[in-house]
């Protein structure tokens, strides 16, 4: 059933509540290949259970497998880690599909340059479906953001690096806000108050916990203040991925008491937890542990004293009655059309690139410079024979550095991948909506620089007159900046780190400048590499060659050589001097460079969408038959009195 209906404003029924999502994970246990170590546990072992309308929070000192713990339980580890136990949700091992499930990461990867309101007006116009129309998307956009109390924060622009926007706390309650959009009725938040005050800290906590009707919240937390541990339902705390306790957060102090460590007076309960297991700061060299039990022996005793409670009897219990009773399996919900995606992401795009200076204004700025530059060193040059080698020089300055300024744009291509991964992995639009929307938005830019500093460079040098001769240039100029745009993004789709990337890009341009057929004449060219493969598939060799005869067909050069006239044809200086392919003609070699520029993208969108694929076939499980539950159940159930009563009920 379309649940759409239900996520309307203030509507969120009884129903809902009810067809909230039970999660429980049992004996589950991750581990990573590391070279020379062999194979490292990272979480042990661990049981728990998550229900609606209430808050798990999971607790450790760092580096005990929060993340880990949330990554494998929304779906998200990556390949190089293995898992093994079981993660039911309302009893059934199922797929966390599109809208019944978000996940908040630790950093904030949004676009800078829209102001919050904007933000979350796009987000909800790419994820909710087009059956909604467009008033009640921005409806359910301003009730989200009021809900998150970002109502005074609207028309800030979030900002970043050298332009303070929105505040950190802000930017974590936006991030939430963004994937809370669709209603999700699981929420992960990893961290959500890291690098927080305590006030921010608990506007940001309290925010998410007045979302919880019907929802399932987990999220780790490092040290939560009082008032925030007030706002826990359940308390899991882990220690090296090993649980030491977990059940409800009220009962926790007690647990620690009972078990000789109680909370000190007017201490904050969770500093006291953490205080106690947190081994990384044991040795103390100077005055060693001073009579002290080494926390390694103290964790260890917690751990054991926690697997014999009563607590964790309760635990393996409520696992089992959540697996007995199972529950709805989760529908995936639609989203906006790729149309309207493919619209809305350009549209957005287009704003951004607009706004950012460094994108493309920036870049502009420095083209027309560059082009005065050309233009008055190489100025109105004439037909004599010296005028060949300027011409010649002033091709490939163009085709080679005119269009390596292109990756002046790098770090804007990383943000704006960084934006598409996190969007992309939380389901909001696919690979092929993005690579539109980006290839569209850049277009009016790189066209408006062909044409204003090309017309700079190409009429104060005087090159060949004639309105087709300079669309020519311009469109060569314009295509080869689009196939550096796309050797760059398909650079950062594979190195997402800036300086990496510059680092990749520029090596890999430099090769085909090289191989090009410019700086060394391609029957020169040393056969192997250089001339096969390098020189035919640089897209410099057809540029370089389509502006040479643009330039050089239909004119003649004379000069006077010991006293007489000597005159050369253009065609004549093509082949000779150049070497250019002159069995075809010149928009030949456009149409090849427009071809290169389609295989560019091309590439982007499987690089994307090979890593697409292989994300979300770790969140695919295959669903498991009600025997196999039950044997799952049975293998935790031994122990349990409920056990006997659960077998008796369902057979
Ligand atoms: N893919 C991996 N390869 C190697 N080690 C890993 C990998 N993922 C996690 N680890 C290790 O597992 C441990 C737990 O990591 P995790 O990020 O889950 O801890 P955490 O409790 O969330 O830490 P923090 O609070 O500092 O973010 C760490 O020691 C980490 O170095």
């Amino acid at each position: 059933m379309e649940m759409w209906q239900n996520i309307r404003i203030g509507k969120v029924e009884d129903e809902e509540l009810s067809e909230g999502v039970f999660l429980t994970w049992n004996d589950l246990c991750v581990s990573v290949s590391i070279s020379r170590i062999g194979s490292k546990n990272i979480i042990e072992g661990v049981t728990g259970y998550a229900r609606p309308s209430e808050l798990l929070a999971v607790m450790g000192p760092s580096g005990s497998g929060k993340s880990t713990l949330l990554d494998a339980l929304a779906g998200r580890l990556d390949f190089s880690t293995r898992q093994s136990g079981d993660i039911l949700i309302n009893g059934h091992k199922q797929k966390l599909s599109y809208g019944t499930s978000a996940y908040v990461t630790q950093d904030e990867t949004l676009i800078a340059t829209l102001t919050v309101k904007e933000a979350v007006y796009y987000s909800a116009q790419l994820q909710l479906p087009d059956s909604m129309s467009k008033s009640e998307k921005i409806e359910i956009a301003e009730q989200t953001i009021k809900d998150m109390g970002l109502q005074d924060a609207m028309n800030t622009r979030i900002g970043g690096f050298g332009n303070k926007g929105i505040s950190g706390g802000e930017k974590r309650r936006l991030s939430i806000c963004i994937e809370i959009l669709t209603r999700p009725k699981l929420l992960f938040l990893d961290e959500p108050t890291s690098g927080l005050d305590s006030a921010a800290s608990y506007y940001v906590m309290s925010g998410i916990s007045r979302q919880r009707g019907g929802r399932t919240i987990i999220a780790s937390i490092h040290q939560p203040s009082a008032e925030v541990f007030s706002l826990f339902h359940s308390l899991c705390i882990l220690s090296s991925g090993r649980t030491v306790y977990f059940g409800p957060a009220n009962a926790a102090i007690e647990f620690f008491r009972t078990n000789g460590f109680p909370c000190p007076l007017l201490q904050n309960p969770s500093d006291h937890f953490l205080k106690t297991i947190n081994k990384d700061f044991d040795e103390d060299i100077e005055h060693g542990l001073a009579g002290r039990m080494p926390t390694e022996e103290v964790v260890d005793f917690l751990i054991n004293s926690y697997k014999s409670s009563e607590e964790y009897l309760k635990v393996q219990n409520q696992v089992a009655e959540i697996c007995q009773q199972g529950g709805e399996i989760l529908e995936k919900r639609s989203h906006a059309n790729f149309i309207t995606q493919s619209l809305v992401l350009t549209r957005r795009s287009s704003v951004n690139m607009f706004r950012d200076l460094g994108y493309y204004w920036m870049r502009s700025v420095s083209y027309v410079i560059v082009a005065l530059g050309l233009g008055t060193i190489y100025y109105n040059v004439n037909l004599c024979y010296r005028s060949i080698e300027e011409r010649g020089l002033m091709v490939a300055f163009v085709v080679s550095f005119m269009t390596f300024m292109t990756v002046g744009g790098f770090p804007s291509f990383v943000e704006d991948m960084k934006v598409f991964q996190r969007e992309n992995l939380n389901g909001h639009y696919g690979s092929s909506a993005f690579v539109i929307g980006n290839t569209v938005s850049s277009m009016p830019y790189l066209l408006l620089i062909s044409l204003v500093p090309g017309s700079i460079a190409y009429f104060l040098t005087g090159f060949q007159p004639g309105f087709e001769h300079f669309i020519y240039f311009a469109l060569v100029l314009f295509i080869s900046m689009m196939i550096v745009e796309s050797l760059m993004t398909n650079v950062a789709a594979v190195v997402p780190n800036f300086l990496m990337g510059i680092v990749v890009g520029a090596g890999i341009q430099g090769l085909m400048i090289l191989s090009g057929g410019f700086f060394q004449i391609p029957n020169e060219l040393p056969k192997i590499i250089w001339k096969y493969p390098l020189y035919y598939i640089s897209f410099h060799k057809y540029a370089y060659q389509g502006m040479f005869k643009n330039e050089f067909e239909g004119l003649f050069f004379t000069d006077n050589v010991n006293g007489i006239n000597v005159t050369i044809s253009g065609e004549d200086v093509l082949r000779e001097k150049w070497q250019v392919e002159m069995g075809y003609s010149k928009w030949v070699d456009l149409a090849i460079l427009v071809v290169i520029l389609i295989l560019y993208r091309m590439v982007f969108f499987l690089i994307v969408k090979t890593n697409e694929k292989f994300v979300h076939a770790r969140k695919t499980s295959t669903s498991i038959s009600s025997k196999k539950s039950r044997q799952i159940m049975a293998k935790y159930l031994p122990a349990s009195p409920l056990h006997v009563d659960m077998l008796t009920n369902s057979s």
